[in-house]
């Protein structure tokens, strides 16, 4: 079967076939109503701690570029928030449009953003990232919507790569890329790609980051295809929002 992609004949509608979780209770993204969000005052502030020295490389996967940090210890890590003890930076990527006017996975009343930043971690209850991964409450990604800033400077200096191209990233820091503002929403969700996992706790927040338009361009040069074949770039890499089925989203903030 040919792997799951976001072109008309391996896209998110088709997912279902070899993935039936795709019509499951809890999947993700969703389209986030402010008015419908509760208000929870038990919620905690989100504790962020990111250490550059974990920040090991970046790597075109076919779908999206992602960095990578070592998870060995606490030293990169989310606590508080929605969440109970401490889960582990394991990787960020990011999803976005082949224009401005798309290219987020969750929407805020309807408006979708350029592009979406996901900073996946796994809960250390667990032995390791893939067994979290098949839990409940094993994962917790926080997502930042990106939003295009004329003459902004750049996120960071990522080159085009070819599919399966990975370089040493060195001393990014990923706090670089958080919102001043860390009010956020919480929800019950999945993984947006394949194996679509019910096992993230959703943490998305609500002030977005700024980019440049260049830095846009820079990701819409990035390329699905591998090396030698023909170059297909890399863009609208983002799963529309799923029915809520009834979930609850709870909000940080007044
Ligand atoms: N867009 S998102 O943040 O919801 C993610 C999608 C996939 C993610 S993963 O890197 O954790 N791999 C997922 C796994 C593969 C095998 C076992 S789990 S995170
Ligand atoms: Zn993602």
């Amino acid at each position: 079967s040919h792997a799951w992609g976001y072109a008309a004949n391996n896209g998110p509608d088709k997912w279902c076939d070899n993935f039936p979780i795709a019509n499951g209770p809890r999947q993700s993204p969703i389209d986030i109503l402010p008015g419908a969000a509760s208000y929870d005052s038990g919620l905690k502030p989100l504790n962020l701690k990111y250490d550059p020295a974990t920040c090991l490389d970046i790597l075109n996967n076919g779908h999206s570029f992602q960095v990578s940090f070592s998870d060995d210890n606490d030293s990169s890590s989310l606590k508080d928030g929605p969440i109970s003890g401490t889960y582990r930076l394991k990787q960020f990527h990011f999803h976005w449009g082949a224009s401005d006017d798309k290219g987020s996975e969750h929407t805020v009343a309807g408006t979708k953003y350029p592009a979406e930043l996901h900073l996946v971690h796994w809960n250390t209850k667990y032995a390791s990232f893939g067994e979290a991964a098949s839990q409940p409450d094993g994962l917790a990604v926080v997502g930042v919507f990106l939003k295009v800033n004329l003459n902004q400077q750049q996120v960071a200096h990522f080159s085009y790569h070819f599919q399966g191209k990975q370089t040493t990233f060195p001393n990014f820091d990923p706090a670089t890329l958080l919102p001043g503002c860390l009010d956020y929403w919480t929800y019950d969700g999945s993984l947006t790609t394949p194996p679509l996992l019910e096992s993230v706790t959703w943490i998305v927040c609500k002030e977005p980051i700024s980019v440049s338009s260049d830095q846009m361009g820079k990701f819409r040069s990035l390329l699905f295809s591998a090396e030698g074949e023909s170059e297909c770039c890399m863009m609208d890499n983002y799963r529309p929002p799923q029915p809520l089925k009834g979930r609850a989203v709870r909000a940080s903030f007044q």
